[in-house]
């Protein structure tokens, strides 16, 4: 596995090595042993996958709530997507920055996203499966998200959204939160 550091403290695009031979290739996709000689230090409890029918279609921006904080690895199996991450942890030094990635069937990386973060995505085809690993149980009392076009973030989703859950809908805005927007950090903490 090759990693390479994003603009985003600790988060990392994860590319598999691929070992061809006549029948095709073999390559790993999550090794806790190479994780940790890139300094990453993770313990998966759940793996996940999403299917997504419609081009378009946005989930997120997602994250849990002290103690349930989680980190992910994100692939796409199926289809294209754009993946976006935002640093909400106050003593980092990308606070509130987002980056955004292509993953697709293609290129077939991963995208490390460490504890701290909101995550969403965009299809960018029809018939979009996602699979991704979390850190952390699902814990429906610790859901918390930002909204996907909080002006106060200025994500630049490539397409209009076509499909997104009356959740995704309806998290606040960080100008309705009580100190935005460092009140990521009341986020992050409350629960
Ligand atoms: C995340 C999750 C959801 N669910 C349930 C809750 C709900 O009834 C149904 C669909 O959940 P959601 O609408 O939250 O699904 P979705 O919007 O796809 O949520 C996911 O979005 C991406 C961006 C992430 O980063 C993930 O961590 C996760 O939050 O599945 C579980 O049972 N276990 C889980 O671990």
């Amino acid at each position: 596995m090759e990693f390479e550091q994003t603009r985003l403290t600790d988060a990392f695009v994860i590319r598999p090595v691929e070992r061809r031979d006549e029948r095709g290739f073999f390559a790993r996709t999550m090794c806790l042993d190479e994780m940790a000689g890139a300094g990453i230090d993770v313990r998966f409890v759940q793996q996940n996958m999403s299917v997504s029918n419609r081009l378009g279609t946005i989930r997120g921006m997602h994250f849990q709530q002290a103690p349930f904080q989680e980190a992910k690895l994100i692939r796409c199996l199926r289809g294209a997507i754009v993946d976006i991450i935002v640093d909400l942890r106050p003593d980092s030094p990308s606070y509130m920055q987002w980056q955004a990635f292509v993953l697709d069937d293609d290129n077939r990386q991963g995208l490390f996203v460490p504890p701290g973060f909101a995550h969403g995505f965009q299809t960018l085809t029809d018939d979009v499966e996602v699979t991704y690993l979390v850190s952390a149980p699902y814990s429906p009392a610790h859901e918390a998200g930002l909204r996907f076009d909080d002006p106060a973030l200025e994500i630049d989703w490539p397409l209009p959204p076509s499909a997104v859950s009356d959740k995704d809908r309806a998290w606040p805005l960080l100008s309705e939160r009580l100190d935005p927007p460092l009140a990521a950090v009341a986020i992050l903490d409350a629960h």
